[in-house]
């Protein structure tokens, strides 16, 4: 062996994680590295789901380590552990949940529903175990675009409630218990029974990320979610129009004001092509969504286009990610959710659960 383990992990520090923007040994992804005459192997652990990209993961790292002289075979083991990150003081993880992503908007209509079952379908492509709750309580959305309508969910013991699952997510809506063509007058105490029941009696099956598309707006049904419901992280979904961003910007402030961090911005209906000739029109305004970002000191996830196929495949029931997998739409929903797992990636993670149960016995 002519070589040192410095000097591997020398080669590894100047390879950058292009999902991270850090190198594959600051971020401590590298680990278990074993030399064997010449020849060397080692774990790459990622924080994040990246199904699409552990191969080029792979060869990247194994690359950066041929440049070692003297090395014999390298071989990269690369994959994924996603681990529950803390949620606001008090409040409690749920059973079988590591980790909730709050997907909220300061008004209706924006897309924030759409939003939320292309990110939970990206996160469940790049091998996620995902679900989706549909707390929507003023239009649920979520069994129409999962082509779920009409189901309902089922109780193995009376008490609780077993998911329904679609394209590889499970998923839970309120929904599947009220008949969503009669409008319903929604009383404080109801809502906030019938969330208490979704969120308390769903067995969810182990599950890396669960993604809770919010009732729209910031009013108190929505502040008395953000504090019950332990949030890792929450993404707003905005329009760029000023009427949408101001409400997007009250949506920030509720967070803030219950602790719990926002991921980032995502901007729908950004720009419009159109499917005849091509051109790009920016039918609700330019930017907004970026400088909303910059000025309160968050990330721009990405945007979306205003598109005929995203509005046709989800209300069909088969959302883009699903429907079209190869379009560069689904691209940028995968781009989004992995930025979004890398974020709570880079989140303390949960101690709680490393705590003994102290039992005081008298004796
Ligand atoms: N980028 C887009 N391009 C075209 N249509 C879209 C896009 N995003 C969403 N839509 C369509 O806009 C409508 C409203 O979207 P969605 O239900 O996701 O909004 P929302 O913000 O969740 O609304 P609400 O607050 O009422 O629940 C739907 O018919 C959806 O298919």
């Amino acid at each position: 062996m002519s070589f040192t383990e410095q000097q591997i992990k020398a080669a590894l520090s100047a390879a950058v994680d292009p999902n991270t923007g850090k190198d594959f040994v600051t971020g401590r992804a590298a680990k278990n590295i074993k030399i064997d005459g010449d020849d060397v192997s080692f774990d790459i652990e990622l924080g994040y789901p990246a199904k699409t990209q552990i191969d080029a993961i792979r060869k990247q790292v194994i690359a950066a380590v041929r440049t070692v002289p003297g090395i014999g075979n390298v071989s990269a083991n690369v994959f994924t552990k996603i681990v529950a990150h803390s949620v606001q003081m008090g409040v409690k993880l749920l059973p079988g949940v590591k980790n909730i992503i709050a997907v909220a908007s300061g008004k209706g209509g924006v897309g924030k529903s759409t939003t939320a079952v292309n990110l939970a379908l990206a996160l469940a492509q790049e091998g996620a175990s995902v679900g989706i709750l549909d707390a929507d309580i003023y239009g649920p959305s979520q069994p129409q675009m999962l082509g779920l309508a009409g189901q309902q969910p089922e109780s193995k013991d009376g008490q609780s409630m077993e998911p329904l699952e679609a394209y590889g997510i499970q998923a839970m809506s309120i929904g599947f218990m009220v008949d969503v063509e009669t409008p319903m007058v929604w009383r404080g105490p109801m809502v906030a029974q019938a969330l208490d029941q979704l969120l308390g009696q769903t067995n969810w099956r182990d599950l890396d990320y669960l993604v809770v598309d919010m009732p729209p707006g910031t009013g108190d049904v929505q502040l008395s979610l953000t504090q019950k419901v332990p949030v890792t992280g929450a993404l707003i979904v905005t329009t760029p129009q000023d009427i949408a961003l101001i409400d997007a910007r009250k949506g920030l402030k509720m967070f803030e004001k219950v602790n719990v961090p926002i991921l980032g911005i995502v901007e729908n209906m950004s720009i419009h092509i159109c499917s005849n000739c091509g051109h790009e029109e920016h039918i609700f305004g330019t930017g907004g969504g970026e400088k909303m970002c910059a000025d309160y000191d968050v990330e721009f996830l990405g945007s979306l286009p205003l598109e005929l196929a995203i509005r046709e495949m989800a209300d069909g029931g088969k959302p883009t990610v699903v429907g079209a997998p190869d379009s560069r739409t689904a691209e940028i929903y995968r781009d989004i959710a992995r930025r979004v797992a890398v974020k709570i990636g880079e989140k303390a993670k949960d101690m709680t659960s490393k705590f003994p149960n102290i039992v005081v016995q008298n004796t």
